[in-house]
């Protein structure tokens, strides 16, 4: 079966773990079901997952209260950043209406996950105009069976004049804390990052773990492949991992910021915390008929977690 375009009808989902949840104004939207409790919501607007919620059914992103309907980016869960560069604001991806994938080339799944989806992006007329580059992105969302949710994103440059596109990309990861001025970042320390306050002037990170007191918008270089979000009042600790994202962005508006934004609380500051893996430093460089691959992996786990220790299986076995 070919891939849905945005105007055909609901695509018929046969799974259990699967469920189409058609709704006006472009909300149409696909959960994913796993055990207990487990889920995560997906809007076809924007490819953006609006929810991730664990066992007990507790929401693990942030979404605002303020957050803007369609046309509009989706102020929270995980944005699709692409392709930046000189565009609007993280790209166009985030407010375009994507369509289920009904068949999408094979990707190596682990058997165990059961709740997944495939959606697909294409330009249309008017993007070839402001970004004159023909591609097909798919993007996978998987939900495991323990819980935990990955994204991975295959951009295909399927130009058919010869010419390559480069561009930058960003997970844009909205985490729900308790209270940020109670949140530690784990993996960071001793980084190099652009300052976005700075200009993007390049520092080195200090101390131990990175806390918040003030506004962050730091573009860590080089990042490692695990980060740990540590939360001591929800006794819990995400655990972020990535592939073929070299860098990670780390963004809170704080109160002054936050009272400027339309789609964000005054308050709302303190409950979100975005960690958001990315290639920004060096922007992608696809030749046609490249296909370039970027994977995000996120766990919630009880904060047993001990400093250091960044392997989830280790953090939920001892
Ligand atoms: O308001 P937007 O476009 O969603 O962006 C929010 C923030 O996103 C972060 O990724 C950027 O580093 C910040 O500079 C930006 O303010």
């Amino acid at each position: 079966m070919a891939a849905a375009t945005p105007h055909s009808p609901p695509p018929q989902l046969s799974s259990p773990f699967l469920e189409y949840i058609t709704a006006p104004g472009g909300l149409d939207k696909v959960v994913l079901r796993g055990r207990r409790s487990c889920s995560v919501e997906i809007r076809l607007f924007g490819g953006q997952v609006t929810s991730w919620k664990n066992d007990h059914g507790e929401e693990l992103l942030f979404v605002s209260s303020k957050a803007i309907k369609p046309p509009k980016p989706f102020r929270g869960g995980i944005p699709i950043c692409f392709p930046q560069g000189n565009l609007e604001q993280h790209g166009f991806a985030r407010n375009r209406l994507w369509a289920i994938d009904d068949n999408p080339p094979p990707l190596p799944v682990n058997p165990a996950i059961k709740a997944f989806v495939d959606l697909i992006l294409k330009p249309s007329e008017d993007d070839l105009k402001m970004w004159p580059h023909s591609f097909e992105f798919r993007l996978r969302i998987a939900l495991g069976a323990g819980g935990d949710l990955s994204l991975t994103s295959r951009i295909r440059n399927t130009n058919t004049d010869g010419r390559p596109f480069s561009y930058t990309f960003a997970y844009h990861t909205y985490f729900s804390v308790s209270d940020i001025s109670e949140v530690r970042v784990e993996g960071l320390e001793t980084m190099d990052y652009l300052d976005n306050m700075k200009g993007k002037e390049r520092f080195t990170e200090q101390g131990d773990a990175i806390v918040f007191e003030s506004e962050v918008d730091k573009v860590y270089l080089a990042a490692p492949s695990k980060v740990a979000i540590i939360d001591h009042d929800m006794r819990r600790t995400f655990v972020v991992t990535k592939e073929g994202l070299p860098d990670a962005v780390v963004w809170n508006p704080w109160d002054k910021k936050a009272k400027a934004m339309q789609d964000f609380g005054d308050l709302e500051y303190k409950h979100m915390l975005c960690v958001e893996p990315a290639a920004v430093e060096k922007p992608i460089t696809l030749k046609p008929g490249e296909e370039w691959k970027g994977r995000l992996g996120l766990s919630a786990v009880p904060s047993s977690y001990c400093s250091g220790q960044l392997d989830p299986l280790k953090v939920l076995h001892g």
